[in-house]
């Protein structure tokens, strides 16, 4: 053979050493991740897991109080904020009650909405005004929302603030819902057009000082519960 057509032989034997390298590398690479990715949507599911029963076993005596407490403080920042216009959630397995909020906002005159799922956008949320002889119906989680009528349908750039449910929230304002991901994607952009404002509302028990998050995550600017204001 040649030496130049061995040397080019010998460049190909090492270029592939070096390819057989990096594959290696990139297959080790892609494993971590997904062992990264695993451990996190475990873990992510442990929390849910034990908040979810932490908040459910608040007794009907605490549960009434932390919503009137949480109720004030809430009205108090939406007054701040000049709100007309806020989306809200009816309560679902244990979460911080939104009933005496709900009157509290009727009473004001300021316009309330709910979400409810998406008859054809698999994850997404439509937000429909709620008033209290709204028809109601139940969604495939057993959570009740207002039956479908275009009328009452409210663009979510429209509304001023989504009091946002959540399973756990953490001290920088990270939040983890129930695993739909049907908050992060109606708040993906809330941020270009400063509008909705998202204000968490939870139970003091369900915060936690850091939370394994992701990048679609939202962060909320604002959490309320029974005991606290955070502003992050
Ligand atoms: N009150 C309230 N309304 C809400 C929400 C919420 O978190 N709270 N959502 C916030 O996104 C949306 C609904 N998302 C939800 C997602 C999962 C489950 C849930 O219970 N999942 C069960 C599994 C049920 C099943 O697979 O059929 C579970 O995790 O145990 C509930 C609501 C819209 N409405
Ligand atoms: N902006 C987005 N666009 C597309 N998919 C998204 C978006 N945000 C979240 N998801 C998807 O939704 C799924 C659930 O996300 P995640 O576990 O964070 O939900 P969650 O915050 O607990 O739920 P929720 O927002 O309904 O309360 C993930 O698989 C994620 O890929």
């Amino acid at each position: 053979m040649p030496t130049s057509s061995k040397l080019s032989h010998l460049k190909t034997q090492s270029d592939m050493a070096h390819l057989a390298v990096e594959v290696a590398d990139a297959v080790d690479v892609t494993n971590y991740a997904a062992n990264i990715a695993f451990h996190t949507k475990e873990s992510r599911n442990q929390i849910r897991k034990a908040i979810r029963t932490a908040r459910k076993s608040l007794s009907e005596t605490e549960q009434t109080q932390a919503s009137l407490s949480a109720s004030q403080r809430m009205l108090h920042a939406l007054q701040a904020q000049n709100a007309q216009h806020v989306a809200l959630y009816l309560t679902h397995d244990g979460e911080l009650a939104t009933p005496p909020l709900i009157e509290a906002l009727w009473q004001l005159g300021i316009h309330t909405y709910l979400p409810r799922l998406h008859p054809f956008n698999a994850g997404q949320l439509l937000f429909l005004h709620y008033s209290a002889d709204t028809p109601m119906q139940a969604n495939q989680f057993g959570i009740l929302e207002p039956k479908l009528d275009v009328r009452a349908i409210i663009p979510v750039t429209d509304l001023d603030v989504v009091i946002t449910p959540l399973v756990a929230f953490d001290l920088m304002g990270n939040r983890m819902g129930m695993g739909g991901g049907y908050y992060d994607r109606t708040l993906a952009n809330w941020q270009l057009k400063g509008k909705p404002l998202p204000m968490g509302y939870a139970h003091d028990c369900q915060q936690l000082t850091s939370l394994p998050c992701e990048h679609w995550d939202v962060p909320l600017p604002f959490i309320i519960t029974p005991s606290r204001l955070l502003t992050f």
